[in-house]
């Protein structure tokens, strides 16, 4: 298929784009290289833009004729989010309806769309299935909620077939070591975790030991972004095949505390990591696990990378390596 990859040049879009390529589709990627990187498209060609201004948007559209669009693109920091949280419904939000929009216009009527494990909050009931209440508490999972909100309308109307993917904790790089997470000043546990490893950071903050979890941190269903990846590429052939529209949680079904990552990333690194506990970060749920059974079953998707130690070794591998991406 002819595909846009609107968010193609960041962590996640540039894993796709490079499954897609390896598929056989012909894949444009549209960025503006806000937190993404012109060397992740891995050659892919790259429309350098914003999402906001609609000429670009429609030039590239018009001259794309594109089957679908996998669209990424987003901010996607939870404390940004809280402390401007205009940025998050200017970027995450009304770009998402200008897309739509835009689609209409161009008639393209296929869209796989990243959302998040934050639409549904602090859910009451883990794994917490895509029936779940959808309470985001804060801007950024309210931000992707409403886009959610816009593309099933939208989809009702018989405009527009989607898959709609809530993403849970994304981590890990591509083990060829061509692609993973570049992105200065990051937040997620791995990824610090790693530049700790590196001697990139003095140490790492627990955040909370007081969690009604085995070992009192939080836990979280960490997926390796290949498998991730993968699921848009099924995605995709879903949507090609007819198939209806669609929202799949993504993650593997069970979860990790805190502890238990750090312990992972000290095996692979050989050496104990200097931990500091302390108290909790506003916002974080005790424990966010997938039921995944809906995407294993709609799309057959199959995870290949179910492997703690194997997610972290790769993020490790690419950290070491990232002077050269950076
Ligand atoms: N990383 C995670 O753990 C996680 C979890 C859940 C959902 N998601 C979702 O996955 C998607 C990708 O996240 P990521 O981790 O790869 O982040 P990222 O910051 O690496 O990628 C986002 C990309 O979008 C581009 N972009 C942002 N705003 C744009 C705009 N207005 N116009 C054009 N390009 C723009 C950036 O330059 C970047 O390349 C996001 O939609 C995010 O909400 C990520
Ligand atoms: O230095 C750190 C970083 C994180 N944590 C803890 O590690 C866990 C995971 O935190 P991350 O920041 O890695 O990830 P989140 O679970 O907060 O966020 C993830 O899930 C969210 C949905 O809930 C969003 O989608 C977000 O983009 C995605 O990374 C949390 O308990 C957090 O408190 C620490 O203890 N120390």
């Amino acid at each position: 298929m002819r595909l846009l990859v609107t968010g193609g040049a960041g962590y996640i879009g540039s894993h796709v784009t490079r499954q897609l390529v390896e598929a056989g589709h012909d894949v444009t990627v549209y960025d503006n290289l806000g937190s993404g990187f012109r060397w992740a498209t891995l050659g892919a060609p790259l429309v350098e833009a914003d999402l906001a201004d609609t000429a670009r948007l429609d030039a590239t559209l018009a001259a794309g004729r594109f089957e679908a669009v996998l669209h990424f693109a987003a901010h996607i920091v939870v404390p940004e989010s809280v402390a401007d949280p205009l940025k998050y419904y200017a970027n995450n939000t009304r770009n998402t309806l200008g897309l739509l929009q835009a689609l209409l216009r161009h008639g393209v009527r296929r869209l796989v769309f990243s959302s998040t494990a934050a639409v549904y909050g602090t859910p009451e009931h883990i794994p917490v299935s895509e029936s779940a209440p959808l309470l985001p508490i804060n801007p950024y999972g309210a931000s992707k909620l409403m886009s959610e909100r816009m593309i099933s309308d939208l989809a009702a109307t018989g405009a527009l077939d989607h898959v709609t993917l809530r993403y849970f904790n994304v981590a890990g790089a591509d083990p060829g070591g061509r692609l993973g997470q570049a992105t200065p000043a990051a937040t997620h546990l791995i990824k610090v975790a790693c530049e700790l490893a590196c001697g990139k950071r003095e140490r790492i903050d627990v955040f909370g030991t007081d969690y009604p979890t085995p070992d009192g941190t939080c836990v979280r269903d960490y997926i390796h972004v290949e498998d991730l990846a993968r699921a848009h590429v099924l995605a995709l052939d879903h949507l090609a095949a007819g198939g209806q529209s669609l929202t799949l949680n993504c993650g593997y079904g069970h979860g990790y505390s805190v502890r238990e990552v750090l312990a992972a990333v000290e095996r692979q690194h050989g050496q104990a990591l200097t931990v500091r506990d302390t108290d909790r970060r506003p916002g974080d749920p005790a424990a966010l696990v997938a039921d995944s059974s809906r995407i294993r079953s709609a799309l057959g998707w199959q995870p290949q990378h179910d492997d703690l130690d194997f997610i972290v070794r790769t993020a490790l591998d690419w950290e070491r390596s990232l002077p050269r991406a950076g």
